[in-house]
């Protein structure tokens, strides 16, 4: 996953004073899920084909349309060959578990530079670690401004994909640990032998979807789980203490002791099932299913057999059945590693004196489960204790 870190204004300036929050428009690689809060003819998660008879005058479906070639992303492609091709090449070979680890060191060394920006910052927004989520920031009109926004994005993916095309001059072998995604898709295009051709067009939609949809939900799980631990102070001390128990023998926050983590994936359980990125019609605040259903509370999950994979369907945040996320491991091990950073390097505590039961835990109207107002924090950098 790609951290590109962008600048923040002013360290101490107060929210207030910063200038509004771009608007933000649902989010591309999963736009399709709004069809949950317009009229649906099929029941049932996994239907998806039936907006491609919808008038394409919605927002959307226009994004869709223009945006990810005629919705020849994984998402939006209805079910049938075409989508069962394209999920085969992103369980089996994008995003299996074998070359989740293999990103491992990647995610890494991307994460590990959180430390060196929120220093080098003094605040920022949880928002900015993941900027895709501002690919479409201005673009408030139809579909000429699609189709500018389309041609621009398309020039970029193109030369992405000639820059990968001409350091592979001799094409690896696509079990080759050390392809990245792109090069994964380019060696499938050339010797997957598929039953459908694997177009340039997809590639490029798939890409956009590995990209936007990753980054855009990991994201604001991150932000969530800051937000309900600053809300939330005993929380924050637990999940810190944890994490700083544990990577306080080296100074190095690392995957290989994620697994030691267990209140904090705790943190991130009841944060997904409070704030699913994806809410859909999620049954998260329902008394039926959840004691105290509207409070934070990770302790409820402990000695609990239910978990997010798809089969205990009062908790779904990464859907079920056959449209369920592909990319679970990969959302899993980059929301842990990034908040075990956060909370490892630094302090944490609101600016102006704002009290922490004052947080404004509002969610953003629409599909996205994002917060309405991204949340600023104030970091105080850790020193950890000698390492010998
Ligand atoms: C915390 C992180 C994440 C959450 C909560 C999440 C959640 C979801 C949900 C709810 C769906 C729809 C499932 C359904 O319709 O039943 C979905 C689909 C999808 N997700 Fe994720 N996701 C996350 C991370 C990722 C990552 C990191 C990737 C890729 C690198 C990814 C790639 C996809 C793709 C390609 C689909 C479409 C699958 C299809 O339609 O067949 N997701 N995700």
């Amino acid at each position: 996953m790609v951290f590109k870190l962008r600048m923040r204004s002013n360290i101490n300036e107060s929210p207030k004073s910063l200038p509004p929050a771009p608007w933000k428009l649902p989010i591309l690689g999963h736009l399709h899920l709004l069809m949950f809060s317009l009229p649906c003819p099929l029941d049932g998660i996994s239907q998806k084909a039936w907006f491609l008879d919808a008038p394409t005058t919605w927002p959307f479906l226009l994004v869709a349309e223009i945006i990810l070639y005629n919705f020849s992303d994984i998402g939006f492609a209805p079910y049938g060959g075409h989508w069962r091709q394209l999920r085969k090449v992103c369980t089996l070979e994008l995003l299996s578990t074998k070359r989740e680890q293999s990103f491992r060191s990647i995610r890494e060394e991307q994460i590990s530079s959180l430390k060196e920006f929120v220093e080098a910052l003094g605040s920022f927004s949880i928002i900015d670690l993941f900027p895709s989520i501002k690919l479409l920031p201005v673009i408030s009109g139809r579909r000429a401004k699609f189709e500018t926004f389309h041609h621009d994005l398309d020039a970029m993916l193109q030369s992405i994909i000639e820059e990968h095309r001409s350091s592979k001059a001799n094409p690896k072998d696509s079990n080759d640990v050390t392809d990245d995604l792109v090069d994964v898709l380019l060696n499938l295009q050339d010797h997957g032998g598929l039953e459908f051709p694997l177009t340039t067009d997809s590639i490029k939609a798939a890409i956009l979807d590995m990209f936007i949809v990753g980054t855009e939900t990991s994201s604001a799980a991150v932000e969530w789980a800051m937000s309900e631990m600053i809300k939330n102070p005993r929380i924050l001390e637990k999940a810190k203490a944890e994490v700083r128990q544990v990577y306080d023998r080296t100074g190095d926050v690392n995957e290989s002791d994620l697994h030691k983590l267990k209140y904090l994936k705790l943190v991130i359980k009841e944060t997904l099932r409070l704030h699913p990125p994806l809410p859909l019609l999620l049954p998260r605040e329902d008394s039926n299913y959840w004691n105290e259903a509207e409070s934070f509370n990770p302790e409820r999950f402990i000695n609990s057999s239910v978990d997010y994979k798809g089969t205990n369907f009062e908790f779904i945040p990464f859907g079920a059945g056959r449209r369920r996320c592909p990319g679970m491991s990969y959302g899993m091990a980059a929301v842990e590693l990034s908040l075990a950073q956060l909370l490892y390097h630094f302090d944490w505590k609101l600016p102006n004196r704002m009290k922490n039961e004052d947080l404004d835990m509002t969610e953003a109207f629409g599909a996205s489960g994002r917060r309405k107002r991204d949340l600023y924090l104030i970091p105080i950098p850790y020193h950890p204790p000698c390492v010998g």
